[in-house]
């Protein structure tokens, strides 16, 4: 994307003249569109619309001043996000390493636009992989009776790094609800099921004893319920009777890696609007 290039993200309720409103500021201003997307969720009333502008011609600052005018007089709330800058993620592993390594490669062949300023785990296995990468490994280990303090440890480097995204990339210990409230959008997890079904940590096996036909993964940001916050990403793939509960998991691996890889370049590229528990994805 080029210099001056912006991603304006809008979501408000519905009425007549947001597109024609929005529109004409940009023209205006001599902004072009270079994509431009939008929708009217019938159900609950909400509009949402994501522009990639380019060539914005007033400073950021003008902009955001002329903008919120109208955000006030259409109740929007609203982004905008230059795309010269790059999203901080930190990511977060235990010792599944096939979505670590699969992030890893993307943001090392530069197909993930972001900065990755450290890698967090409550393991040491993953240590040899990510220093080969030349990014800090942070090992911080999870017991039952630690949980507090080390998750103010998880704060500590979030702030020290400036980290605007984390990824739980196989990541297997719960998230405190403080952290949840505290990075509300900001946290995104892979979990290996096709959800709703089989949440918690071993769906695999959940999924064999039930003899589903079809095994999957969902991308989707952390609350604090389980497996339950909005879901960015989902893909299935197909079992049959033959496979046990351990093949299922190396079948999976694939899936999983691959959406968490497409939910992450959605986020990183403001084309996910949350409201309420579920998401506009505007891919
Ligand atoms: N607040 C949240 N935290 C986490 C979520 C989430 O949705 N909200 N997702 C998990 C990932 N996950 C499944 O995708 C998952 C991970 C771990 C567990 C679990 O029961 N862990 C046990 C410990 C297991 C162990 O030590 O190996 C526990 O924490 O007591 C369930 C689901 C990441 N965190």
């Amino acid at each position: 994307m080029e210099k001056n290039s912006y991603v304006l993200t809008i979501s408000c309720p519905d009425r007549v003249g947001i597109v024609a409103k929005v529109s004409a500021f940009l023209a205006e201003n001599n902004c072009m569109i270079s994509e431009a997307n939008h929708h009217a969720d019938a159900h609950s009333g909400m509009f949402f619309m994501r522009n990639e502008i380019t060539d914005i011609q007033i400073s950021d600052e003008a902009f955001r001043e002329g903008f919120s005018k109208i955000a006030e007089e259409f109740e929007m709330k609203w982004q905008l996000n230059s795309t010269c800058v790059k999203k901080r993620v930190l990511l977060m592993v235990s010792k599944q390493d096939h979505c670590l390594a699969d992030l890893l490669y993307r943001w090392s062949s530069g197909e993930l636009g972001c900065d990755i300023p450290c890698v967090i785990s409550n393991h040491l296995d993953m240590k040899a992989l990510v220093e080969w990468h030349g990014i800090p490994y942070i090992h911080i280990p999870v017991t039952p009776d630690n949980k507090p303090q080390a998750f103010a440890e998880v704060v500590k480097w979030v702030e020290h790094y400036e980290a605007d995204t984390i990824v739980l990339a196989r990541y297997m210990q719960i998230i405190p609800p403080a952290l949840c409230e505290k990075y509300p959008g900001q946290i995104i997890n892979i979990h290996h099921s096709f959800l709703p079904s089989f949440i918690g940590a071993k769906p695999y096996h959940q999924a064999f004893v039930r003899g589903v036909k079809l095994i999957g993964a969902t991308c989707h940001y952390v609350t604090q319920d389980l497996d339950a916050g909005p879901i960015i990403e989902q893909d299935v793939t197909r079992v049959s009777h033959s496979e046990s509960a351990e093949q299922m998991v190396v079948l999976g691996k694939d899936v999983e890696k691959n959406v968490l890889a497409r939910g992450l370049k959605y986020h990183l590229e403001d084309r996910v609007l949350v409201h309420g528990n579920k998401t506009v994805v505007f891919a």
